[in-house]
């Protein structure tokens, strides 16, 4: 199997390991985590390219602090959370002298795997008949769409257009025939749910669920 190819149970082993017995989240399996669905975005082909660009640009991001001078401190999103704020290195309500926080950055991909969450439980319990672009939008206009402005939102939309059917997507995610593909999202989703709600606690309890 090439370094490329996307793997269901790879997502699942990220998103797993990314917790500690403390529920603190280490951001380098978060990252792990996206740049594994990256590369499944990548293999839909370049209609999805401006998405996964973004995405790995934010990834980049907190790679760079990870292995920056500072990087001890951003081991998990509540290290990372605390030594920004006791730094005075976010831009709490504008953009200013740090638009490229490690909180604001991992806040929109934070947002994104809600959309995720809502998207893959609509794709676990979707019968034959289900349209993966209906899926896909359905769960967006639940959760990204309200961050973007409208050139995203109808972007977005020609991008869903695209999609591959049902089937296409199951076998794309790699992980065998659908009721294999059915488990591992079971056994997935209380994983990615649970990383989104420590964050979303996290940043709800130091008001930071709207960064510029
Ligand atoms: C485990 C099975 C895999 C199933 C398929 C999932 C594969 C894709 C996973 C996630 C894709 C969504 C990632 C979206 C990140 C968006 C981050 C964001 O909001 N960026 C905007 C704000 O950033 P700043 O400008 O403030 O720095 C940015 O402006 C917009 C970027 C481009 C548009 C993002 C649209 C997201 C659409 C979500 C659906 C993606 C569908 C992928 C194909 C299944």
């Amino acid at each position: 199997m090439s370094a490329d190819t996307f793997r269901l149970q790879k997502v699942l082993e990220t998103f797993r390991s990314s917790l500690n017995e403390n529920k603190e989240v280490y951001v380098k399996y978060y990252i792990a985590g996206w740049q594994e669905l990256v590369t499944f975005m990548n293999s839909l082909g370049n209609v999805f390219s401006f998405i996964s660009k973004d995405v790995v640009s934010k990834i980049q991001i907190l790679e760079n602090f990870l292995s920056g001078e500072s990087g001890s401190h951003y081991v998990t999103i509540q290290s990372m959370v605390k030594y920004e704020l006791e730094n005075d290195l976010v831009d709490l309500t504008k953009r200013g002298s740090h638009p490229e926080s490690g909180c604001r950055t991992l806040l929109r991909l934070h947002r994104a795997l809600h959309w995720l969450e809502l998207f893959l439980e609509r794709l676990r319990t979707s019968t034959e008949d289900s349209k993966t672009s209906v899926m896909c939008s359905d769960a967006y206009n639940e959760s990204l769409a309200q961050h973007h402005p409208w050139l995203i939102r109808k972007a977005v939309g020609v991008a869903f257009c695209a999609l591959p059917g049902r089937d296409t997507f199951f076998e794309v995610l790699n992980a065998g025939d659908h009721a294999q593909v059915v488990a591992l999202l079971g056994e997935s989703l209380p994983l990615i749910a649970e990383v989104y709600q420590i964050t979303e606690d996290l940043y709800a309890k130091n008001n930071l669920l709207e960064l510029p």
